[in-house]
């Protein structure tokens, strides 16, 4: 699914009106309705008091559309303006109008902290004050109002987005944003959706589709590309009935020191339940026997020294090379990296300490070979690129590092980002309990085996963290959040695939799956 700026649904918007041949007041009446089907689908004709608070722009001309539809099937519905301002939008006056004919009466007109409402904690709250059209941080009495509606407890549905988010730029100011239970979103979701500092803001989602025009929506090159399953299921690769080991390559993991051959283990494991036809594990000397007994299945190659990697020799040409996990910062591991960047002319996978090792001799970034893949959690990526302001400072700053070196780099976390040059992916799979150690350690296997089989770097990128963490939603739903361990998600690997090979989904409105 794509994710659009608000500039670019601006323009889906007026594209629709003009090749539908509609009014824009029918498109509100079309995306009002899908809220009121959302919300009527849900309560059943309930008699909870519904509060739709309305700003005087198009939101808020939503917010009135809904109003009025609740009404005239039964609700208990008040409406209230937010008058921050005479500028009224015309779909706003034209429904301002249409719910005055449907109750005879006026919403109710707030122009201060005077006017806040008594509100219940079981009563629902409808945010449509701001959109998409937010175009400064609110102020004086609308602030307070959002800070008033936040403390209460009563469940807070947004409209299109929570009031006070700008849909793709920076948040300046955390206390001035409506905290929504849920979101409806229309058509796309929106940037602020995924990243650290504003997804708080935005627990719960669907996008519902308002039928903006299509040929717009599929020439349009987006801001991001949202990967879940369906998408995940357009990459899958399957496998050759003929295929031997060869097929799915030879892939060569670097890894391990003294005292963390697990992270060694950990991808070699991975590196096979992904696929890879063969997987050999170079390791220092203390990482030989763990190795031959954790992972039969593994060839095991050592370094010359007993507790570090130094000198990278395999007799064999890899067809990819996962290098980083638990190798420490010696000297002489330095060295070892930037004779086998200059050595192997393959993409390879980079993470870790391999990683740590590159912030801290920047001349190691020239050597590597274009098209590897970098996996750096926030901490790795901030000693690699430097602070940055906020998240999007931050994604410019990747892109443009990402454009420089031809390199693909991978920003894990919650909603981990894909970046390739001015391209954005952005994974839905994954919870909490992957944040446990060697969770990492398991990606960079996953990855170093989808390229061993041939997917190229970005696809390897994006579907092997989107099934990774598919994994470890799969283990989450066997033990909870807290039990989870990294082996739990490479066990895991398994379901994943056979939960992606399952009949493809119906791609409908729901949960950011289209
Ligand atoms: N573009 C689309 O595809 C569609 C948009 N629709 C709705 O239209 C919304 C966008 O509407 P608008 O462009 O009218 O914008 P909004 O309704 O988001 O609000 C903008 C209005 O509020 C004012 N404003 C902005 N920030 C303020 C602040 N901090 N304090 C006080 N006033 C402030 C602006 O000057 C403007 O008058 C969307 O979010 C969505 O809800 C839907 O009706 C249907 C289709
Ligand atoms: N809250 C979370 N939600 C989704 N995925 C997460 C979360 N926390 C961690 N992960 C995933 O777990 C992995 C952690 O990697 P990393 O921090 O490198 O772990 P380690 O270095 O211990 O192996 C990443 O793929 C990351 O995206
Ligand atoms: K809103």
């Amino acid at each position: 699914m794509k994710i659009f700026s608000s500039e670019q649904l601006y323009e889906a918007d007026k594209a629709t009106v003009e090749r539908q041949e509609i009014t824009s007041e029918a498109l509100m009446e079309r995306a009002g309705t899908q809220i009121f089907n959302w919300l009527h689908q849900r309560m059943q004709g309930a008699p909870v008091p519904i509060h739709i608070f309305c700003g005087i722009g198009d939101n808020g001309g939503d917010g009135l559309v809904v109003g009025r539809l609740l009404i005239e099937h039964g609700y208990n519905v008040i409406v209230y303006v937010v008058n921050c301002s005479d500028k009224r939008s015309k779909n706003f006056l034209l429904n301002y109008g249409k719910i005055k004919n449907a109750t005879k009466k006026w919403p109710i007109l707030m122009k201060s902290e005077a006017d806040f409402p008594e509100i219940n904690n079981e009563d629902i709250i409808v945010d449509a004050i701001f959109g998409i059209g937010l175009n400064r941080c609110p102020v004086g009495w609308v602030k307070k109002l959002i800070q008033y509606l936040n403390e209460n407890k009563a469940f807070k549905l947004a409209i299109d987005i929570p009031s006070g988010l700008f849909s793709n730029s920076p948040l300046e100011d955390k206390e001035a944003v409506v905290n929504a239970n849920h979101t409806l979103t229309f058509q796309t979701p929106k940037l602020a959706f995924f990243l650290p500092e504003t997804a708080s803001f935005v627990s719960n989602f669907d996008v519902l589709d308002i039928g903006l025009d299509l040929e717009f929506l599929q020439n349009t090159e987006p801001l991001a590309q949202l990967i879940s399953k369906p998408e995940a299921q357009r990459f899958y690769k399957p496998r050759d009935k003929f295929g031997h080991k060869g097929t799915y390559g030879h892939a060569l993991i670097v890894a391990g020191s003294y005292g963390k051959i697990g992270a060694a283990v950990l991808s070699t494991a991975a590196a096979f339940r992904i696929g890879a036809g063969m997987v050999s594990t170079f390791v220092p000397k203390c990482g030989y026997n763990i190795l031959q007994t954790s992972i039969p299945e593994a060839m095991v190659i050592t370094d010359k020294e007993e507790a570090f990697i130094s000198d990278i020799t395999v007799d064999f040409e890899p067809s990819a090379i996962g290098i980083g996990m638990g190798i420490g910062k010696n000297k002489a591991t330095v060295e070892a990296l930037k004779s086998i960047f200059q050595k192997k002319n393959i993409p390879f996978v980079i993470d870790a300490d391999a990683l740590n090792n590159i912030s801290e001799n920047k001349e190691l970034l020239k050597l590597i070979p274009k098209n590897s893949v970098l996996t750096p959690h926030p901490g790795e990526l901030k000693r690699l690129i430097g602070e940055w302001k906020d998240d999007y400072d931050k994604l410019e700053k990747v892109k443009k590092f990402s454009g420089k070196h031809g390199l693909v780099v991978i920003i894990k976390g919650a909603y981990t980002i894909i970046v390739y040059g001015d391209k954005l992916y952005i994974n839905t799979s994954g919870n909490p309990g992957m944040a446990t150690a060697g969770s990492g350690d398991a990606l960079s296997g996953v990855i170093t085996g989808l390229l061993s089989q041939g997917y190229d770097p970005l696809l390897a990128s994006v579907f092997g963290v989107y099934i990774h963490g598919r994994a470890g939603d799969i283990a989450f739903g066997q033990m909870g959040y807290e039990a989870v361990m990294a082996g739990d998600i490479i066990d895991n690997l398994a379901e994943a695939y056979l939960d992606l090979l399952e009949q493809p989904e119906i791609e409908n409105e729901s949960n950011g799956e289209q």
